[in-house]
């Protein structure tokens, strides 16, 4: 017998592994309530017909007040809860740009130097796109 499974597209939320003067921007969430608390690389859904890039740039605008440029797609992409899956582009400010402030979805914001970014309760989920930002970021790679 054969059995037609629906396929689910998934859905692409875009994170920014944002960084300025050699510094990593953290972002903890301030909801729903299961991941208020948690830090997150700031970002959010693609919207249906956007490019990704366009929708990092759009989310950071909205949820930090920055103007900001992705420079570059960190290789992988990272199940969240389905249908959703994180994508991360290295991300810089442009030059005259605001510094973050958390507008919206977060409550806390931390630049974080390489020896301090396992210092913030990531989310689960995160933990493993953060950890291959960090490894090419080490390996002088990656970092805008
Ligand atoms: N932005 C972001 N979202 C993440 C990360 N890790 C993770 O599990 N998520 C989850 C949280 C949300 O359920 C979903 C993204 O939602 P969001 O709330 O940031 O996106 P959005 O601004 O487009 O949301 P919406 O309120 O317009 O629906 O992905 C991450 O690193 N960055």
């Amino acid at each position: 017998m054969t059995r037609t499974t629906a396929r689910v597209e998934p859905i692409v939320v875009v994170g920014a592994a944002l960084f300025d003067d050699g510094r990593l921007l953290a972002a903890r969430r301030s909801a729903p309530a299961d991941l208020a608390g948690r830090w997150e690389l700031p970002g959010g859904k693609v919207e249906p017909g956007e490019r990704p890039e366009d929708a990092l740039a759009r989310e950071l605008r909205e949820e930090l007040g920055v103007d900001a440029e992705p420079v570059e797609r960190v290789p992988g992409q990272w199940p969240l809860r389905a249908p959703y899956v994180l994508r991360v582009w290295t991300v810089r400010l442009r030059p005259g740009s605001p510094a973050p402030r958390p507008l919206q979805d977060h409550d806390e914001l931390r630049w974080l130097t390489p020896d301090r970014v396992w210092d913030v309760d990531w989310l689960g989920q995160d933990v493993p796109a953060v950890r291959e930002v960090v490894a090419r970021w080490s390996a002088g790679d990656g970092r805008p």
